[in-house]
């Protein structure tokens, strides 16, 4: 095994190279599943719970397109800085008798260390995609500006039109991925997606990586996170019954039966299973004023 740093991304995380070459890659639990992130939708660290229960939740909406996820526990000292790349292994001390690091990223620096229990780290690690999959990223179309200047989908209701005459969505399956992609991130909470990723061929999916940024407050939901689904008011047929099949509770008590396969489900506290049931609730009325609007035929994709 060997561990380094990556240069992809701003947080920290551990590249790991397994035996046989597989990689993977590690991001440490910063938070308790309780704990409630205050502060603007992309506030606070990573999420590792977030990003082990989005995999199953896209796994139960049959969006099938987040690399596999789980959760490790790893012994930092032996496990790992015997294996580190020196860049990663320079980061290395101990605090109060815990091993902590800090790798090397933007977000990444001494005081920002995350440090073991002891030498033992719980984190989430994904499978990392294989190499010989190109990979291509583009700028999320409702991606936030990160600062006080809204950005163009915020200020313009007919945003969505500006998004279909561009060459890149002429064709309407990528459009319809990024709203199911919102619908997802506004259950999950996640308002980061500012890029998304695609395999290169002409007729791949949008994947759902990174999904860190997730599960920050249980008792807000940021509807803005679903305006590709309000302005663009499309949606596909057959992802709109998952979501009709799942309402009134049954998403979550589903989840907790998946996540309850993978011993996963104290990862997530109640409070946010509640909200999912809750969003999936928006979603559907949001679907419902599109239908008054544009009535159903319109707004259904078949
Ligand atoms: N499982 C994976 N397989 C292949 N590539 C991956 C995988 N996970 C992440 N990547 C690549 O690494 C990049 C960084 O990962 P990720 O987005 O999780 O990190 P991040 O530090 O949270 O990034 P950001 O700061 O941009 O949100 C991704 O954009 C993607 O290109
Ligand atoms: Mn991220």
């Amino acid at each position: 095994m060997f561990a380094d740093v990556t240069s992809k991304g701003t947080q920290l995380k551990i590249l790991l190279t397994l035996e046989g070459g597989q990689k993977a890659l590690f991001k440490p639990k910063w938070y308790e599943p309780s704990d409630i992130i205050e502060g603007n939708v992309y506030a606070g660290k990573d999420r590792h719970n977030g990003e082990i229960i989005s995999f199953h939740l896209a796994r139960l909406l049959g969006l099938n397109r987040v690399p596999i996820v789980t959760r490790r526990v790893l012994n930092l000292r032996k496990e790992i800085l015997p294996v580190s790349s020196d860049l990663l292994k320079d980061t290395f001390h101990v605090k109060d008798g815990n091993t902590c690091f800090y790798g090397v990223c933007i977000y990444c620096k001494k005081e920002d260390s995350i440090c073991g229990s002891g030498d033992m780290l719980e984190g989430s690690i994904s499978l990392w995609l294989p190499e010989n999959f190109s990979i291509k990223k583009a700028r999320h179309p409702w991606q936030r500006s990160y600062s006080e200047k809204p950005a163009s989908w915020e200020i313009n209701p007919d945003y969505c039109q500006v998004v279909k005459n561009s060459k890149f969505y002429q064709d309407e399956v990528r459009l319809l991925d990024l709203i199911e992609t919102s619908i997802f991130d506004f259950l999950i909470d996640n308002g980061d997606r500012h890029h998304y990723e695609f395999f290169s061929s002409k007729d791949s999916k949008v994947l759902l990586i990174d999904n860190a940024k997730s599960f920050g407050n249980p008792f807000l939901d940021h509807i803005d996170i679903l305006a590709p689904l309000y302005q663009c008011c499309r949606i596909r047929k057959e992802f709109l019954s998952v979501l009709v099949s799942l309402q009134n509770g049954a998403l979550s008590s589903w989840l907790i039966k998946l996540l309850r396969i993978h011993k996963l489900e104290n990862l997530l506290h109640s409070d946010h299973f509640e909200a999912l049931d809750r969003r999936l609730n928006k979603v559907l009325s949001t679907v419902m004023v599109c239908f008054e609007e544009f009535g159903s035929t319109s707004v259904i994709s078949d």
